[in-house]
């Protein structure tokens, strides 16, 4: 097709009304979506709005249905962002991050919640857990495991201590950027900013391209970026969430090792989520310090055929002797077959808590 002007505006023409279309399709959908919330509110007046089951099946049916040319994420992103606004509609939801904001976990928050949440930085771990708890926020979003850098033990200690569940999870893919201000001299960059794990996911390409330079620890990325604002000589390590939020300019861009560096992300809340069709359980069980306390608790899984997709050893925190063990495994506890390994579990351990069966992250 040639670009000639006068097609151009006969393609315009065509956009605006499939954009008339699109529009009056968002609208039905989100008239829709307030039938669904007079519905929930007469059925139950304390319901929960927000139905991560349901989302979870929506994305992944418009995930198989489509036919590109946009490819399958593009389009779920798209979707992700009409349900978002759908259920601000019938109740904006509030989600605590560990923040400060520009954090890879407010990237995740937005990735899973859409842009219509409100979202609440929160200074550390132990704060989203308490916000959540205490019903200042509806739901809340932490780190617990780095592809490259292995699991977030602080996000683990604290489902020790509290009663949160699970009710999701988000895989974020990791891009680390070299980034600095409009005041840094670039060839004299000398001191570098970032978070531990991000120095450690970009150790070689520091190596390579900076051997010379200080690299200072803080306490997140968004921190780092915040820093070199000041500074001429100084550079920082953080993702593009920072880099808009500073306003700083990356001057190498994806310069963590791993190409598929991903950090994986947990919802919490305080509901039982129903099935999606593709469920993962959470569980924490302490064992007693006994020859073959690992191969008694990893059997029944085994023996009903239940994938494991992760498995973490703690210390316990109460009795001196135990172990304990987070495991992650595939299925939704109201599955038979779970309930029955669960039931299992649960009498050849010294206490069996599970943390929550949620639909398996879909973007
Ligand atoms: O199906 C529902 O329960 C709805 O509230 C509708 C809807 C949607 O927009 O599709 C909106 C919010 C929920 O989290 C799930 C889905």
């Amino acid at each position: 097709m040639s670009d000639t002007p006068n097609n151009l505006d006969e393609l315009r023409q065509r956009i605006d009304q499939l954009d008339d279309n699109i529009l009056r399709l968002i609208s039905d959908r989100a008239r829709c979506a307030k039938q669904v919330a007079d519905i929930k509110t007469k059925d139950d007046p304390g319901t929960v709005f927000y139905r991560p089951e349901r989302e979870a099946q929506v994305l992944r049916r418009i995930m198989a249905l489509n036919d590109g040319p946009l490819d399958d994420e593009e389009m779920a992103r798209l979707f992700r962002e009409i349900m978002s606004a759908c259920l601000a509609l019938e109740q904006p939801v509030k989600v605590a991050y560990l923040g400060p904001e520009g954090t890879f976990t407010q990237q995740a928050a937005l990735k899973h919640f859409g842009h219509s949440a409100v979202s609440m930085p929160m200074a550390a771990i132990d704060d989203v857990f308490r916000e959540v708890e205490a019903g200042a926020a509806n739901y809340g979003v932490v780190p617990v495991e780095n592809s490259t850098e292995g699991v977030v033990n602080h996000t683990l200690d604290s489902f020790m201590d509290s009663a949160m569940q699970i009710d999701g999870e988000v895989v974020l893919r990791i891009h680390h950027h070299l980034l600095v201000s409009s005041n840094t001299l670039k060839d004299k960059v000398s001191r570098i900013y970032s978070h531990p794990q991000s120095f450690a996911q970009c150790r070689k390409w520091l190596d390579a391209h900076y051997p010379h330079a200080e690299r200072v620890a803080v306490a997140s990325n968004a921190e780092a970026a915040k820093l070199v604002k000041t500074e001429w000589h100084s550079a920082a390590i953080a993702g593009d969430m920072a880099a808009r939020l500073y306003g700083l300019e990356k001057i190498a861009e994806k310069i963590e090792d791993s190409p598929d560096n991903s950090t994986r992300f947990l919802i919490i809340g305080n509901h039982n989520v129903p099935m999606s069709g593709e469920d993962k359980t959470s569980i924490v069980v302490a064992m007693r310090n006994q020859p073959g306390a690992l191969h008694e608790l990893l059997e029944p899984f085994h023996r009903h055929q239940i994938d494991l997709t992760r498995l973490e050893t703690r210390p316990s925190r109460t009795g001196v002797w135990n172990y304990v063990f987070f495991i992650d495994f595939k299925g939704h506890r109201d599955e038979p077959e779970v309930a029955a390994v669960l039931e299992e579990v649960r009498l050849r351990s010294a206490e069996l808590k599970v943390l929550g069966s949620y639909p398996m992250g879909v973007l």
